[in-house]
């Protein structure tokens, strides 16, 4: 496996996703992980990212220099090369040559992370400010750029590379090259991690966390709770049993459908649970987009806590949390990435729990959850369900959720989602659905006045919902959704279309 260190870069979850891709296992860990850990995760190699500070500041984030006493391959990347630089003596400034976006690389010789890659330049992307002015003994440089002399390094006897650039980005195309040839020739992984090796790694992890203990699951019936199920059905059986929660926030007949459906697809332990008077009343009156989330996620555990106490000996809740919903409630490591929004499994759990978490997809994306749900056999219609958020319509009412409005937005979505359908669509949009604004318009219908509510369309594409762009749907589909929203939605009379990307706005609108 891979370790890689975070020092707060954006593209961190990047890097994870470009070892995985040459079937190789990684770890994702803060820059304050101890020696002793590491040692006993027994890495082939460490991948330093990249991160927001200079590394000559006082306060920046830095790792166990003993970390470079290993004898442990490594590929610092941007922050990264300039903090094992300055660990192993040499000098890192800010030279004012600061550097960002493409920029031509002229690679001295095709070894080392170059192998392979015959031309003597090629794209590489860059962000930085700071630069290597000085390096540490036994260190060469291997490419530089027209503003950066140091800007790949190489210390081939320790193992010890360094790139200013970004080589997990699209933008340095022969990035992929570069990490395999660290990966296969440097660290000599083996390319032996499948979904199939993952399932049975996270089957066992689970039988060791929980041991003879009962687990409760959260089950929305999306995929990413279908696929936790499954697995920790297979490490643990009728030992596991499932909690699916309306919590009054669901779309239209969603409940209903979804008891049939679960029961169908999973012969698994499954408990239906009718909360909705519980957050609606929490719900009354809140406005305030990451207020909503918090309540969400408390009532949640509340009702969870109280299914679990009807159950003997339950220690654990488990939870289908990926890793782009970590990355954007919490401030990674106490560090440098931003608070985005609260996702009602992360950053919405209260912070006193009596139930420990199980995740075991915690550091999965969602197209290799998908990937993951085939493997596993989950129902098709499961695997490509599009994703609905837990706090549900809550985030897509914005101002304030009442059954009023609760069922103008369920309405709207419902013809939404038909249209979308019917036109071939669903599987082509990571999501699309309904918004009701918090705001009323003047129109015209059958000669009189109206001062009604406005719908916004939302439909975008998406790999992992890190970032998206909205859907170019044909103007006729969205005509046909646009009229049968206003005809037959009782309070709405003017429908909007959406054209903002992630980012700089959400996938959400709260
Ligand atoms: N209605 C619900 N009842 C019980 N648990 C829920 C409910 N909604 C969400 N959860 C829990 O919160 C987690 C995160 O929700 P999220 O919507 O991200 O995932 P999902 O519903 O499993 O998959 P998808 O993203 O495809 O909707 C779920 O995996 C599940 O454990
Ligand atoms: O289970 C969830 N609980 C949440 O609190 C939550 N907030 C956003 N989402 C989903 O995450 C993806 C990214 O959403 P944003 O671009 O709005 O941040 C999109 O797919 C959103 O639907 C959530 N899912
Ligand atoms: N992207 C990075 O890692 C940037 C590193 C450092 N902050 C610089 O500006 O050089
Ligand atoms: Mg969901």
């Amino acid at each position: 496996m891979i370790l890689i260190i975070d020092f707060g870069s954006q593209f961190n979850q990047l890097i994870g996703r470009r070892v995985r891709e040459h079937k190789v296992y990684c770890q994702i860990a803060g820059p304050d992980i101890s020696l002793e850990q590491i040692k006993e995760m027994n890495p082939e190699g460490i991948i330093l990212s990249g991160g927001p500070s200079s590394i000559y500041e006082k306060n920046s984030p830095k790792a166990d220099i003993k970390i470079l006493k290993l004898k442990i391959p490594i590929l610092g990347i941007c922050y990264g090369m300039q903090f094992m630089v300055h660990a192993l003596g040499g000098r890192v400034a800010g030279t004012g040559r600061r550097e960002y976006g493409f920029a031509e690389l002229a690679v001295k010789e095709p070894d080392g992370l170059f192998k392979g890659i015959e031309k003597q330049t090629t794209q590489c992307w860059m962000s930085h400010g700071d630069s290597v002015e000085v390096l540490p003994k036994g260190f060469k440089a291997t490419a530089s750029t027209e503003n950066t002399e140091f800007a790949a390094i190489a210390n081939p006897a320790k193992n010890y590379y360094g790139v200013q650039f970004h080589p997990e980005v699209e933008h340095t195309p022969k990035g992929k090259i570069m990490l395999k040839n660290f990966l296969f020739n440097i660290c000599k992984c083996k390319p032996s991690w499948t979904m199939q090796s993952f399932a049975q790694d996270a089957v066992d992890k689970i039988k060791n966390q929980v041991g003879d203990n009962q687990v409760i699951l959260g089950l929305s019936g999306g995929v990413d709770s279908s696929v936790a199920a499954m697995l920790i059905y297979k490490a643990i059986g009728r030992k596991l049993t499932c909690i699916f929660v309306d919590n009054g926030l669901l779309r239209q007949d969603e409940a209903k459908q979804l008891k049939i459906r679960l029961k169908q697809h999973l012969d698994i332990n499954i408990r239906f649970v009718n909360a909705s008077r519980d957050f609606l009343k929490a719900l009354d009156k809140v406005t305030d987009p990451e207020k909503k989330r918090k309540i969400i996620g408390r009532v949640f555990m509340d009702v969870f806590e109280a299914e679990a106490k009807k159950i003997k000996d339950v220690q654990f809740l488990a939870q289908g949390t990926l890793y782009p919903d970590i990355i954007e409630s919490v401030s990674a490591f106490g560090g440098p990435t931003a608070v985005i929004k609260s996702h009602h499994n992360v950053g919405g759990l209260p912070k006193k729990m009596k139930l420990k978490l199980v995740e075991p997809l915690k550091y999965l994306f969602k197209d290799e959850v998908r990937l993951l749900g085939k493997e596993l056999g989950l129902d098709e219609d499961l695997v490509w369900r599009q994703p609905f958020p837990g706090p549900g319509l809550a985030i897509r009412i914005l101002g304030e959720v009442n059954s009023q409005r609760l069922k103008i937005l369920r309405q709207a979505d419902a013809v939404l989602l038909e249209e979308i359908r019917e036109a071939g669509y669903y599987r082509k949009l990571w999501q699309s659905f309904a918004v009701l604004l918090p705001l009323k318009s003047v129109g015209v219908m059958g000669d009189q006045r109206t001062y009604e509510n406005i719908i916004s369309i939302r439909a975008v594409t998406s790999k992992d919902a890190m970032t998206a762009d909205w859907a170019k749907l044909p103007h006729k589909l969205l005509g046909n959704i646009s009229n049968r929203i206003i005809n037959e939605v009782k309070g709405v009379n003017r429908v909007v279309y959406d054209i903002s990307s992630k980012p700089p706005a959400t996938i959400e609108w709260e």
